[in-house]
């Protein structure tokens, strides 16, 4: 019955949006637009239910705002950190209650407090204030919605159920609340695995996890017509192609580059589904094989030759759909070892322990190694470049660092659709190197693709999007001076 009238307003409040939630056959769930949606519009936007920052040993997070500078730890408990009052202020209403039950912990014991088991202790915490009339319910924000989300519980395995089993009996020690039911806190971790979202800031870097119940509606295409990203901490989905009336909001919940085997498996393992979008239905099909066999094959014998490689029948070698030529096995495994090797024991240590320079070194020989191994639109190829581009800005060798996005670019045009944050972000890059190294022309192309890109995904209001345009703004300027100068 509460469901039911908690489903009504949810409706209710969706009609005002041009929305409904409707069910469908595989999937359960799904949000209907009820008019046109145009590439840029604003399908929905929600604030978290909750949400934790990914707070480690390594790097701290404000729970407000998630700034990691001039961080204070909550006096009380000690776990928590906030940038400022207006922070602290503003969580003080859930985090009272969560300070008081963290800091009759014990000290050591606090440290097993993981962003998870936060972001469930604080549900729990959000649910009785909401119960209690403390905090105020809406339509699109209230505990009817959680326990509406889908949990899986009869399709993940044992060892996945033991360990929520064990992390609901930590929350139930941390609250310490009669009432609670440990088998509910159990399903509800079920939950998150397969409806929290990973809260990024612009530049698609991750920030934190929050569970944003209304958004959690939305199915997976691994071709979606949606998008969503993060301002601050609200969701917002904007469209990114033309939905129709009566079509169904799709985003994707993975990184989309990458065979269609590739991205069904976090797809089966985390969210306990086999896609079928019009992607995924291609699997096995020629074309299918052979963009796996690009993105995640091997290259040809010959170096000039762009052709893609497949297995032959006595599994000995693999043979070039172009040209007919035939690689050794034995010759693809060792440099492939060799590439393991270096970039899981030397190359990532050392990029992790902050020596850039000797990971750039050793990031470069791996490079080597996969320009001789893999297809030029190689994703682990384009990978190490884009880590080798990481590296190169923090060590500011623009130059070099310009190099390798502009190597990237080819990949990333070939991997998402047109419209994809990454691939509008990868421009960005670019033209801010350029505009950094003088070529104003060269900056005026690729912030113009970023702008393209990015005010459909990212809207124009936010000021990382302001600065953008501003940085469009100046680069047009300058090179429309310096065009004058040379008509002069
Ligand atoms: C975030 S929920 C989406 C809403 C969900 N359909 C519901 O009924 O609440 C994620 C779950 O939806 C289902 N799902 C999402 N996308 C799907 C798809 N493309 N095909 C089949 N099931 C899908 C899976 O069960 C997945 O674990």
């Amino acid at each position: 019955m509460r469901e039911t009238a908690a489903m009504e307003d949810l409706q209710a409040a969706l009609k005002d949006r041009n929305l409904t939630v409707s069910t469908v056959e595989d999937k359960g769930r799904c949000l209907l637009a009820t008019r046109d949606f145009y590439p840029g519009d604003v399908i929905i936007s929600q604030e978290s239910y909750v949400c934790v920052p990914n707070n480690s040993s390594v790097e701290t997070r404000c729970d407000g705002c998630f700034a990691t500078s001039k961080l204070k730890k909550c006096s009380g408990c000690q776990v928590v950190w906030y940038c400022g009052s207006t922070c602290q202020r503003e969580e003080w209403k859930l985090h009272r209650l969560e300070c008081e039950v963290l800091s009759r912990q014990e000290k050591n014991k606090r440290t097993s407090v993981t962003p998870s088991i936060r972001l469930m202790v604080k549900l729990y915490i959000r649910r009785k204030l909401q119960s209690e009339k403390v905090i105020p319910s809406t339509a699109t924000d209230n505990y009817n919605l959680v326990e509406a989300l889908v949990a899986h519980m009869s399709d993940i395995n044992e060892e996945q159920l033991l360990l929520y089993a064990q992390m609901a009996n930590l929350v139930s020690l941390i609250l310490q609340w009669p009432e609670i039911n440990i088998k509910e806190i159990t399903e509800n971790f079920s939950k998150f695995a397969c409806n929290a979202h990973t809260i990024c800031d612009s530049e698609l870097r991750p920030l934190g996890t929050g569970l944003y119940p209304v958004i959690s509606i939305i199915n997976h295409s691994c071709l979606p017509n949606s998008v969503l990203v993060f301002e601050g901490r609200s969701a917002v989905v904007r469209a990114v192609q033309h939905i129709s009336k009566g079509s169904e909001v799709l985003i994707s919940y993975i990184e989309t580059a990458g065979s269609t085997m590739t991205r069904q498996k976090p797809l089966k393992e985390q969210y306990l589904f086999t896609c079928s979008c019009p992607r995924c239905v291609k699997v096995g099909q020629s074309d299918d094989i052979r963009e796996s066999a690009i993105l995640e094959g091997y290259r040809c014998k010959n170096e000039k030759c762009c052709g893609f490689l497949i297995r032959t029948n006595d599994g000995k070698g693999l043979q070039c759909q172009e040209c007919g030529l035939v690689r050794d096995m034995e010759e693809i495994k060792l440099i492939a070892t060799e590439v393991k090797s270096l970039s899981e024991d030397k190359a990532s240590k050392l990029h992790t322990t902050g020596n850039y320079q000797e990971a750039v070194a050793v990031y470069k020989i791996i490079e080597k190694f996969q320009s001789k191994l893999c297809h030029p639109f190689s994703i682990s190829l384009m990978q190490t470049r884009e880590k080798l581009l990481k590296l190169l800005m923090e060590l500011e060798h623009w130059r070099e660092a310009l190099a390798y996005c502009k190597l990237t670019l080819p990949v990333y045009q070939r991997v998402y659709p047109a419209v994809h944050p990454l691939l509008g972000l990868q421009y960005y890059t670019c033209g801010k190197l350029e505009w950094y190294l003088g070529d104003t022309e060269g900056a005026v192309k690729s912030l113009t693709r970023a702008v393209d890109i990015l005010r459909i995904t990212h809207g124009t209001n936010t000021p990382f999007m302001k600065e953008l345009l501003m940085k469009l703004e100046e680069a047009r300027a300058e090179a429309s001076y310096q065009q004058s100068s040379k008509d002069k």
